[in-house]
């Protein structure tokens, strides 16, 4: 059973800014920080001490992250967790559409009560790991944060990415030499373009600092005559069927 309501946990400090991050989705997103605060920590999905910074720390830093995903786009969410930052995605983009993509049972139970919760219409839940979908998914947008060093991420989300499609790497004060040391074993990965963007300057503080890695071949995949294409096989909008 989900819980929520009265704090059991501490106070949850709502960020003066998140009114204007969140629009007419906050009410959505403060159900979320809620269902964190307490089932989140209640089956050990969220240490009890990030309580008090769920809002700043995990919800928005995350948000100011849609700065970088193009309208329409299908996103992919490697080791969503208990749906940072896929879910938070989902809510300030309807637009999306969205894979939350999780190997452990116990998370993805969480995130689909999420799911029905918040009832987002435009997010899924997919149970495995990013090794094992390559054949079977396919993405504009990989986002992943807190999940693995920057080359066993790349070797994990590229092969996920179709052409001109970008890892979005949430990560901390060293994404500039960690991307450095990574750079030759990225362009033996796939061919791409990678730099580091700091988004949501004036609405989160610290800005997120995210590593962005852009792919510039097509996949395997989308190449092979009969293969399926898109997320769990569906074919990508606006395409013809
Ligand atoms: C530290 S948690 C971070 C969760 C969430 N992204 C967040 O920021 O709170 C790392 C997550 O990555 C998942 N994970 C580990 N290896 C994975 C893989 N190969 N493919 C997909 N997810 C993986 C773990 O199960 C875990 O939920």
């Amino acid at each position: 059973m989900m819980t929520s309501g009265a704090d059991a946990h501490g106070a949850l400090p709502e960020p003066e800014e998140a009114e204007a991050l969140f629009g007419d989705a906050l009410p959505v997103v403060r159900h979320y920080v809620d269902l964190l605060a307490h089932t989140g920590v209640e089956r050990g999905l969220i240490g009890p001490r990030e309580v008090p910074r769920l809002w700043d720390r995990h919800v928005m830093n995350c948000a100011v992250v849609e700065e970088l995903i193009p309208k329409g786009a299908e996103v992919i969410d490697v080791g969503s967790g208990a749906g940072l930052p896929g879910i938070v995605l989902s809510i300030l983009r309807p637009d999306l559409s969205v894979v939350l993509l999780e190997p452990l049972l116990r998370r993805t139970v969480f995130l689909r009560e999420c799911l029905g919760e918040l009832q987002l219409p435009n997010a899924s839940v997919r149970r495995g790991r990013a090794e094992e979908v390559k054949e079977e998914l396919r993405a504009d947008i990989v986002t992943a944060r807190a999940v693995a060093p920057l080359t066993r991420l790349t070797g994990w989300a590229l092969p996920l990415l179709r052409k001109n499609g970008s890892l979005l790497a949430l990560k901390g004060e060293q994404a500039a030499a960690e991307l450095e040391s990574a750079r030759g074993d990225l362009l033996k990965q796939r061919p791409c373009v990678a730099d580091v963007i700091r988004v949501g300057q004036g609405k989160v503080d610290p800005a997120t600092t995210v590593v962005r890695v852009t792919v510039t071949s097509e996949s395997g995949l989308a190449t092979q005559p009969g293969s399926k294409r898109g997320q769990g096989g569906r074919k990508k909008r606006g395409r013809k069927r």
